[in-house]
C-alpha cells in the first residue's frame, strides 16, 4: 500500500518474508533542496583541460549542426544515403520519428565527418551509427567494410542483432537484393572458425571485442585497408581500461593510415571531452574535421528519472532491500551490486551477488523470476541469464556493472544500487539501464541503498550529473 501527503511522501509496505513475523515498513520520502541550478553555469564534467582549444588549435573543430531539421522523419534524413530496403526495416520495427542524436548527428555523418557522439544513455545511438554503416557498405563487395567495437560480448551479441535486423529482408520486399553479412568476432567466441569465414567469405559489418579483433590482425587475418567505418562504442569505457586500452591505441592508429576512412567514437559519458578530442586529432584517431556532437549537454541523464536513497547499517542492507521490492513491486528491475575485492576472494569469502541471491531467492520461495550475471560466469551462463530477462514476463537480475554499460533492456523501470557505484560516471551507466524508450514519459527509479558515511559521495555524484536524489526514511513497526 502507499499513501502520499503533499509535503512527504509516505510509501507503507507490509512484509512477512523470512522471520515470518508481520512487520511494517514505512519510507517517508523527504524532498530537499536541489544541490545546484540547473540554469546556473555549472558543466556536467570537469573541462579542466591543461588547454583551451580555440586559443592552441586552428582545427575546424565543431562545426554548425542543422538547425532547420527538426521535423523530418529518420527517412526524410536518410533518403538518397541508405539503402531504401534498409529504411523499409528500421520503420517496420517502429523506427519512424529521430531521437535527438539522429537527427544531429545523421546529416554530418551523412557528410563523411568523422564523429565524436556524446549523447544520453537510452538515445539511440547504436542506430545511428548502423545507418551510417548501411549508407557505406556495398554488399556485393567481398570485403569487410565496417568494424565496431565494444568492452564486451553482451554488448556485443546485442549490436550484432540490431545490425541484422536492420539488415533483414522487409515484409512483401520483391526485389532480390544481396544480403549484408555481419559477424559477431567476440571474446569467448569460436576464433577457429572465424578465422576460416573471415577468409572465406568477408562479412562487410564486423561487431568485436578489442581482443578479438588485435588477435585477427597481428595473425593478418584480414586487413582494415577495405574498411569504410570504424565506430568504437563505449569508448570512454575503453581508453579507462588498463586491459584494452593499449590495443584499442593500436588498432585506432593502424586505422589512421587507411584511405577513405571514416571514424565514429560513442559513448554517454566522455569526460574531459576537449582533452580527448584534442588527442584524437593530435594522434590522428580522426580526421582533423571532426565533429563533436554533445546532445542535452546540460541534462547528463534522463529527465524521466526518479533518484532515491535509504541509509542504513551494513547488516540490515538484505533487508532493507527486500521491503523495498516489496513496495515498489517492480516488474522488471536491476539490482547492481559491486565486484568482489581481490582481497575477499582470496580469503575465499563468498561473493556479495551470490549471497544476495541467495538471500532473494529464499525469500521469494520461486515466486519470481531472479537471474544472476557477473563477470565470473562462463560466457554461456551470462548469454542464458541474458536472454532469459529478454523473453519479458518480468525479472529482477542481480548483476555487477558488466550490465551496466550499453545493455539495452527497454522494460527495465526500477535499479536498486545496492552497493554505491565507485564513480559518477558508473552512476549515469547503472542509471542509464532505465528510461531506455525515447518517446516515452514513463517514470522509472534509481534506489541507492548507502551507510550514513556514503551519503557524501552520493552528494558529489548529484552535483557532478546534476541530479536531485530524494531520502527515503525507513521506520519498521514490528
Ligand atoms: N528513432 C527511434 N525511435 C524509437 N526507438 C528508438 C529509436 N532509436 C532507438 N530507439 C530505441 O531506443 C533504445 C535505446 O537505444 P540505444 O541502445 O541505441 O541507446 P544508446 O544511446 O546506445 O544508449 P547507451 O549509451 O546506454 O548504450 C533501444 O531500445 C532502441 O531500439
Amino acid at each position: 500500500m502507499a499513501s502520499s501527503t503533499s509535503a512527504t511522501q509516505v510509501l507503507s509496505v507490509t512484509t512477512t518474508a523470512l522471520d515470518q513475523k508481520p512487520r511494517t515498513c514505512r519510507f517517508l520520502v523527504q524532498p530537499r533542496k536541489p544541490y545546484f541550478n540547473l540554469s546556473s553555469s555549472a558543466k556536467p564534467f570537469s573541462n579542466k583541460a591543461p588547454f583551451s582549444l580555440s586559443n592552441s588549435n586552428s582545427f575546424p573543430l565543431t562545426k554548425e549542426l542543422e538547425t532547420n531539421n527538426n521535423s523530418l522523419t529518420l527517412r526524410e534524413i536518410c533518403q538518397g544515403q541508405v539503402p531504401d530496403h534498409v529504411l523499409r526495416r528500421v520503420e517496420e520495427v517502429g523506427f519512424v520519428v529521430p531521437t535527438d542524436v539522429q537527427r544531429e548527428a545523421l546529416p554530418v555523418l551523412f557528410r563523411g565527418n568523422d564523429c565524436i557522439l556524446h549523447a544520453q544513455t537510452g538515445s539511440g545511438k547504436t542506430l545511428t551509427y548502423l545507418l551510417l554503416v548501411y549508407s557505406v557498405i556495398n554488399p556485393k563487395r567481398s570485403a569487410v567494410q565496417a568494424l565496431i567495437v565494444v568492452p564486451t560480448r553482451e554488448l556485443g551479441m546485442q549490436i550484432s542483432k540490431v545490425a541484422r535486423m536492420l539488415a533483414a529482408k522487409p515484409m512483401n520486399h520483391e526485389v532480390e537484393q544481396k544480403s549484408y553479412t555481419v559477424m559477431a568476432l567476440l571474446d569467448g567466441g569460436m576464433l577457429r572458425r572465424h578465422k576460416s569465414w573471415l577468409k572465406a567469405e568477408p562479412p562487410s559489418i564486423v561487431v568485436t571485442t578489442v581482443g578479438s579483433v588485435s588477435q585477427m590482425l597481428e595473425k593478418q587475418i584480414f586487413k582494415l585497408d577495405s574498411m569504410r567505418v570504424l565506430v568504437v562504442d563505449e569508448v570512454d569505457f575503453l581508453f579507462s581500461s588498463s586491459k584494452q586500452v593499449s590495443s584499442l591505441r593500436k588498432l585506432l592508429t593502424l586505422y589512421s593510415s587507411c584511405n577513405n576512412r571514416q571514424t565514429v567514437l560513442a559513448s554517454a559519458s566522455i569526460p574531459q571531452h576537449r582533452r580527448f578530442l584534442h588527442d584524437c586529432i593530435q594522434q590522428k584517431w580522426t580526421k582533423r574535421d571532426v565533429v563533436y556532437v554533445h546532445v542535452n549537454p546540460i541534462k547528463p541523464l534522463p529527465p524521466c528519472l526518479l533518484h532515491r536513497f535509504v541509509i542504513c547499517g551494513r547488516k540490515e542492507k538484505h533487508r532493507l532491500l527486500l521491503s523495498l521490492l516489496e513496495c515498489d513491486l517492480p516488474e522488471y528491475g536491476i539490482i547492481f551490486v559491486g565486484e568482489q575485492s581481490e582481497k575477499s576472494k582470496k580469503a575465499g569469502k563468498a561473493p556479495s551477488t551470490t549471497l544476495l541471491i541467495d538471500f532473494l531467492k529464499t525469500s521469494y520461495g520461486g515466486s519470481i523470476e531472479i537471474l544472476l550475471l557477473e563477470e565470473d560466469m562462463n560466457f554461456n551462463s551470462r548469454a542464458a541469464s541474458l536472454s532469459e530477462v529478454r523473453q519479458g514476463g518480468g525479472y529482477l537480475l542481480v548483476s555487477t556493472d558488466i550490465a551496466a554499460r550499453g545493455i539495452d533492456l527497454p522494460e527495465t523501470t526500477h535499479i536498486y544500487n545496492f552497493d554505491l557505484p565507485k564513480t559518477a560516471i558508473d552512476y549515469l551507466h547503472r542509471a542509464g539501464r532505465t528510461c531506455r524508450k525515447p518517446f516515452s514519459d514513463k517514470k522509472c527509479t534509481v534506489t541507492n541503498i548507502i551507510l550514513s558515511e556514503e551519503r557524501f559521495v552520493l552528494q558529489r555524484y548529484e552535483n557532478e550529473l546534476m541530479f536531485n536524489c530524494v531520502e527515503l526514511r525507513l521506520e519498521i513497526q514490528c
